[in-house]
């Protein structure tokens, strides 16, 4: 299985095809939003900051990299027309005013926003902004920018390298890691580690084993960690391992720790701030580069960020003279401060002002840079989201590993930033959980497609899903959405897997896929040691294919291509109850998913302080960890939530029994969360947003408004989607399922790896409200589910109450 020159190309080139789709859909998406909503709907949907004042104009933002793409501008009022358009760039289609600027969210507090602004090279004048302006928020093209960036260069490495035998001035450098990840060539032999121990004594031993096996591994090792398995806990060990001298580890490598999102970062950033001091005594040097999420709660976070530990440097200070001089130069042209006679300036006198602020802003830059270059030469870890490692900080590091936690979450394109800034991978994610979210996906198209496409083709050459139009000129590159001709691109057939995984099939991730046989003897016990070499993978293995879908992510096509010898799954959970987690290990992890003893047996009633009225009304909630109220014959229909059939809906008598059953927990001090398909975010800044699990926009959420304002929500408990509950977990959960109606339609839930999301964030208690009559029709995994809460869960009838 060695990939061709041909299915190189055609996998850039799809990959280039998809990505421009997303990028259309994404600008569709923003300016659809902003151009049809007046500006109090635009502030309560999240996209905009109405009648804010400018505080201050500051210059230099040290590391500074991109959160959301905002542009400022004046303040319409509530009772403004809406804006006819929101090109960006443009200024406010009523064209009262051309004052404002674009740039990116930097800070978010209570009181302020701060947005950096690129200076403009082209302008002569600084920022011109209104006195009352408003913050909008854009669709941020970088991240498409740095994807496409991305391919091309993966495109330099591979294909054109190729062609020119190497030598032109376009190729660059292939590395065996790269000709791995893209099936150029197979994966070297393991290099056994001797004398391995560990720091963590705790480790279990499914734990160890997938240590072990990055360790060993010379270029790509994934680890599978299913919900709760400590899947963070085993990658702190790892960073450890990697970044001390030991006997096994002789020297320290430099590391490149990155996430999906800026959640997960921080979250390994947290954990590696909290360790010990090492033995040496030397405290292991990281820094985190880009938009830290919890900046503003987390003082040890903030230390390790680029730009405060850029600012504390000795450099800095010259950096920092030259700054002020260039706020001094600033303040004198605006008649501000000190030099408020320059308002006076004009004519030549002027211009050579702003020539001089030209050169020291060019300082400033050349300066910041260099603070930052000899920071980062010296942080033996550097965290960063896979999209922000590639801004301009990080342009000229190198690292010996490189590690994406939540690969399973991340566009594989986005995966690649990183992937050209070391030698080794290792990725960790669970393939049975949500993909990354993909806009220009429509669902309705997506469950066809999946239905009509022909299974199995494992051979991408017969049918090329390349897109002649997509790359053939630099103005087709300049332009791609809207030059790209649907019907010239053929979409290569769903894989076996692909077409399945959105429902079906409840066994096929049966145990042979899921085992993770250890290359040679291990000397570390696992819990389902594998009797033999490793076994062929039953599925014949795949070459190098283009995706589907931007939802195929790299962990799962290496997994495909490689079978289950390229990762180690982790088999002990330490979140769920052993009966909350006994259906998806069945189904979804070969039945492999053991409950640690700290957890297996967990109630709400062994919570501190939790009451119980009697000793029945202990059993019958507080001792129950599933319960099922089946809804069927209630006549609980639907309602659709807004004007069409792609609206949200929602089931206001499912509600109530949910804001009843809520209410007993809460009676009883427990903490919970609902989960349903409208997705409910609630910021103190950026107001209340509301909207199905695409994103659209919803009218009249009742049923949620209903429970939001019941007082039975206390304070620490939440509401929101699946989608946005990945990763956390609550001691209780409550799932309303909505669907309800006589065509027995279920929408969503249909999805196998929402659903597996969904009944895995409950630690002591579960609890389904759902109409088996129309669930039961969703698909064979939905259906088997609802068989399984009817056989083990409490089941109740929700009418009789
Ligand atoms: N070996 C271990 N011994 C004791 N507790 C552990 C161990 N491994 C993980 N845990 C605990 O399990 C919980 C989940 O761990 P962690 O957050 O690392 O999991 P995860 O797999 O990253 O989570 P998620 O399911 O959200 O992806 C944590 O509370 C962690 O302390």
């Amino acid at each position: 299985m060695i990939s061709s020159e041909q299915q190189l190309t055609a996998f850039i080139e799809r990959h280039r095809v998809l990505i421009a789709r997303e990028r259309d859909a994404d600008i569709e998406r923003s300016s659809l939003v902003l151009s049809n909503c007046g500006p109090k709907l635009l502030e309560q949907k999240g996209l905009a900051l109405n009648g804010l004042g400018v505080v201050g104009v500051n210059i230099g933002l040290g590391g500074k990299t991109p959160g959301d793409l905002a542009r400022i501008e004046e303040n319409v009022s509530s009772t403004g027309a809406p804006r006819k358009s929101a090109k960006k760039g443009k200024a406010a289609s009523d064209g009262k005013s051309t004052q404002g600027a674009e740039g990116v969210v930097y800070k978010v507090s209570d009181t302020r926003i701060v947005i950096a602004v690129e200076p403009s090279e082209s302008s002569s004048e600084d920022l011109d902004l209104p006195e009352r302006c408003r913050v909008l928020k854009l669709a941020n093209s970088v991240t498409y920018d740095r994807m496409e960036k991305t391919l091309d260069q993966l495109e330099r490495a591979t294909v054109l390298t190729s062609q020119s035998g190497g030598d032109t001035k376009s190729s660059l450098e292939q590395t065996p890691v790269m000709r791995v990840l893209l099936g150029m060539s197979e994966p070297s032999k393991a290099i056994p580690v001797k004398d391995l121990s560990f720091f963590d004594p705790s480790l279990n031993p499914s734990q160890q084993e997938a240590i072990k096996f990055c360790l060993e591994s010379p270029e790509v090792a994934c680890i599978h960690g299913p919900p709760g398995t400590g899947k963070t806990h085993t990658l702190i060990e790892l960073i450890r391992q990697l970044t001390s001298a030991t006997p096994s580890n002789p020297k320290p490598q430099r590391l490149l720790v990155c996430g999906a999102s800026n959640l997960s970062v921080d979250n390994i950033l947290e954990r590696l701030l909290a360790l010990p001091l090492p033995e040496s005594g030397q405290k292991l040097k990281v820094t985190r580069v880009g938009h830290p999420a919890r900046v503003m709660a987390k003082e040890g976070v903030l230390e390790a960020t680029l730009e405060v530990k850029a600012g504390r440097s000795d450099q800095a200070a010259l950096a920092r003279d030259v700054k002020e001089e260039l706020q001094t130069a600033l303040d004198t042209l605006s008649g501000k401060g000190k030099g408020a006679k320059g308002k006076g300036l004009r004519g030549l006198e002027r211009k050579k002002m702003w020539d001089e602020v030209r050169a020291l802003r060019k300082e400033y830059r050349q300066r910041e840079g260099g603070v930052v270059q000899t920071v980062l030469s010296e942080s033996q870890v550097v965290l960063a989201t896979c999209h922000s490692s590639g801004g301009w900080q990080l342009r000229n590091q190198k690292f010996d590993v490189v590690i994406i936690d939540e690969a399973t979450q991340a566009m594989e394109a986005v995966c690649w930033i990183p992937i050209f800034k070391g030698k080794k991978l290792i990725l960790a994610g669970d393939p049975k959980q949500l993909p990354p979210t993909v806009l220009s996906l429509d669902p309705k198209k997506k469950a066809a497609k999946t239905k009509e496409a022909p299974k199995g083709s494992a051979n991408g050459d017969k049918k090329k899903p390349v897109a002649k139009s997509a790359k053939a000129t630099p103005a087709a590159k300049a332009k791609p959405v809207a030059e790209e001709p649907s019907a010239e691109v053929e979409e290569p057939p769903a894989s076996e897997s692909e077409s399945s995984s959105t429902e079906d099939s409840v066994m096929e991730d049966a145990p042979a896929e899921e085992d993770s046989p250890p290359k040679g003897k291990s000397d570390v016990p696992s819990p389902a040691p594998p009797k033999s070499k490793p076994k062929p993978a039953k599925k014949s293995r795949q070459g190098l294919l283009p995706p589907r879908t931007l939802e195929t992510t790299m962990f799962e096509r290496l997994e495909k291509m490689y079978g289950p010898g390229i990762k180690r799954m982790l088999t002990v959970q330490y979140r769920m109850h052993e009966q909350i987690a006994e259906f998806p290990s069945k189904t979804l992890y070969g039945s492999k998913l053991a409950a640690h003893p700290s957890v297996a047996s967990h109630l709400l009633r062994d919570l501190p302080n939790t009451k119980a009225a009697s000793e029945e009304d202990e059993k019958e909630i507080l001792a129950t960890p599933v319960v099922f109220f089946d809804t069927a014959g209630c006549e609980y229909f639907e309602r659709l939530d807004g004007d069409n059939d792609e609206g949200s809906r929602c089931n206001e008598n499912e509600a109530t029994v949910v804001k009843n059953w809520t209410g007993s927990l809460v009676f009883r001090a427990v903490l919970f969360l609902v989960i349903n398909d409208i997705d409910l975010h609630i910021d103190r800044k950026w107001g209340v947003t509301l909207s199905n699990s695409h994103h659209q926009p919803i009218s009249s959420p009742s049923h949620i408004t209903h429970l939001a304002t019941t007082s039975c929500i206390r304070h620490d408990s939440e509401i929101g989607t699946v989608d946005g509950m990945q990763g956390r977990e609550k001691e209780a959960v409550i799932i309303t399922l909505v669907r309800s109606n006589e065509k027995r339609e279920v929408g969503f839930l249909k999805e196998k790896r929402r659903l597996n999301v969904a009944m895995t964030r409950a630690r002591r208690h579960l609890c389904v409200v759902g109409d088996s009559s129309t669930v039961q029709h969703g698909g064979s995994y939905l259906k088997k589910w609802l068989a399984w809460l009817e056989a083990n869960a409490d089941v109740r009838y929700a009418g009789l109450d």
